[in-house]
């Protein structure tokens, strides 16, 4: 069902503009902006949102608050190519970010609720497909875990496997970062590991948008309330 964008009530979000892009590397150039437009989704037969604006520069950081059911993981599968946009526009860079979406996949990392870590294979055989052995074992000890790097999957607990979820995700350059409840079972010391990582992200320019329940070590993020 495709929902006329005239008929939406504009959401009281506000734009972000955060600091501009520092390093030109892999990741992101300058000036980069995610820029929401009237965006309305529906999940089932429902309407979950509707008249969502907002914008995000490089560097910045956007926090999704709002109670259980709001939309917030709506929201963030639609800005990562997953979900269907209703009506609206979702741009990056001014350009229409969803009209090519394996380039979209591209520049999106999306940590959901699931860590989706093998079994099977060790932790670091886990990371073997997002790098060498180096950069693995560089991601691993970000998230301190190298010291399980031959431990099977399995035998992770529930913080271990979401620390390992966060490492695969930090491995290779991506100008968007999508987090649901990232730090959902990471104790103080990997919520502040974590914190180093969203840091390092935003000086080359990366964004962030992450929905949570829970503070975030993300300072100067801006609020995005969903009703
Ligand atoms: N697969 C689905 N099919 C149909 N409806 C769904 C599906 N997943 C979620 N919904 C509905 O969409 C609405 C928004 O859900 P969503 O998960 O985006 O909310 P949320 O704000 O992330 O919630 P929470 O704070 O509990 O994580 C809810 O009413 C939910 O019931």
């Amino acid at each position: 069902m495709l929902f006329p964008a005239r008929r939406l009530k504009p959401h009281p979000g506000r734009g972000v503009h955060g600091q501009t892009c520092q390093i030109v590397a892999s990741t992101v150039c300058g000036g980069v902006v995610l820029q929401a437009e009237n965006l309305a989704a529906f999940r089932g037969e429902r309407l979950v949102f509707a008249g969502l604006s907002f914008s995000v520069a490089a560097g910045g950081a956007m926090l999704l608050v709002g109670p259980n059911g709001s939309g917030k993981s709506t929201l963030l599968r639609l800005l990562a190519g997953l979900g269907r946009v209703e009506a609206g526009r979702l741009l990056w860079d001014g350009q229409d970010a969803l009209a090519d979406l394996p380039t979209h996949a591209g520049r999106v990392r999306y940590l959901g609720h699931q860590d989706a870590v093998k079994p099977g294979l060790t932790v670091a055989e886990n990371l073997r497909f997002w790098g060498a052995p180096t950069a693995i074992t560089r991601a691993l000890e970000a998230v301190d875990l190298a010291r399980l790097a031959d431990l099977p999957g399995r035998m992770l607990s529930a913080g271990q496997k979401r620390r390992l979820a966060i490492a695969r995700m930090a491995m290779t350059p991506a100008a968007l970062w999508l987090l649901d409840e990232p730090t959902l079972g990471l104790d103080v010391a990997s919520v502040g590991r974590f914190g180093e990582l969203l840091a390092a992200h935003r000086s080359r320019g990366g964004i962030v948008v992450a929905a949570t329940h829970l503070p975030l070590p993300l300072p100067d993020a801006t609020e995005f309330r969903l009703a």
